[in-house]
């Protein structure tokens, strides 16, 4: 089984993308959505204790945690250490369960994938990228999010020249749907030797 880890930076088009691997029938396991799982579950009674503010109603409350860490260093190392370790838990169980059903390839979209050491975990690497204007302007789109806010994820983020200088392969998200869903079957067409229509 290939593990292929599938990144980028904020706005450049993870998720669209790792849908695109699902639609042709690859296991995906999305990092980001088992943090939203998390904050609904398992992760309250941790957070809680950490941050306190951040929790309402019983579950995390992600507007105000993002207030309580980002930007704040030693705050969000903090949120990371409890959070992180139950990603990977949840990442492991998705390999076990894909590899036991004879997957020959499934993808790990993990948003932090060389900021966390993700690398180690996976064989291959696909970098999803856009031009800078076009992240901005995907980004300062989404409801609730601010200049200040964008700035902060992107300092904490590897440049994006930096990650696709790790890649095996690179998919530019600004030339729209088609051309990114031709680079994807071509991707899996390389790795498992069958190119889907
Ligand atoms: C800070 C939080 C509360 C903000 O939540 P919010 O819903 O407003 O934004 P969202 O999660 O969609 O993140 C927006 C962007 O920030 C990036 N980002 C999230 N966490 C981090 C981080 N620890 N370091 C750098 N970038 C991050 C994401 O990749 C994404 O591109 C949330 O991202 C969080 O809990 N982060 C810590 C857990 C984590 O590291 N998740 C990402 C990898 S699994
Ligand atoms: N190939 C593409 N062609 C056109 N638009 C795209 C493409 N890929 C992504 N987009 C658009 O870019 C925006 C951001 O995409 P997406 O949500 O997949 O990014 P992301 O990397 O998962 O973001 P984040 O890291 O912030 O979670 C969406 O509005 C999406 O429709």
């Amino acid at each position: 089984m290939i593990i292929l880890g599938l990144t980028g930076s904020i706005g450049m088009g993870k998720s669209t993308t790792a849908k695109m691997f699902a639609d042709f029938g690859v296991p995906v396991n999305d990092a980001d959505a088992t943090v939203h799982e998390l904050y609904r579950g398992v992760a309250v009674p941790l957070i809680g204790e950490a941050f306190p503010e951040a929790i309402r109603d019983g579950v995390v409350d992600r507007t105000r945690l993002a207030q309580s860490v980002l930007g704040n260093g030693e705050a969000m190392r903090k949120l990371e250490a409890i959070v992180h370790p139950l990603v990977r838990e949840a990442e492991a169980e998705f390999v076990r369960l894909q590899e036991s059903r004879g997957a020959p390839l499934i993808v790990l979209d993990i948003p932090l994938l060389f900021e966390a050491g993700g690398a180690d975990r996976v064989d291959r690497i696909v970098v999803v990228t856009a031009s800078p204007e076009v992240q901005r302007e995907r980004v300062l789109k989404r409801p609730g999010m601010t200049e200040q806010k964008f700035e902060a994820i992107r300092a904490k983020q590897m440049p994006d020249a930096e990650k696709r200088a790790r890649a095996d392969f690179v998919i530019d998200t600004g030339q729209g749907m088609e051309p990114a869903r031709q680079a994807v079957a071509a991707i899996i067409g390389e790795l498992t030797g069958h190119r889907p229509a």
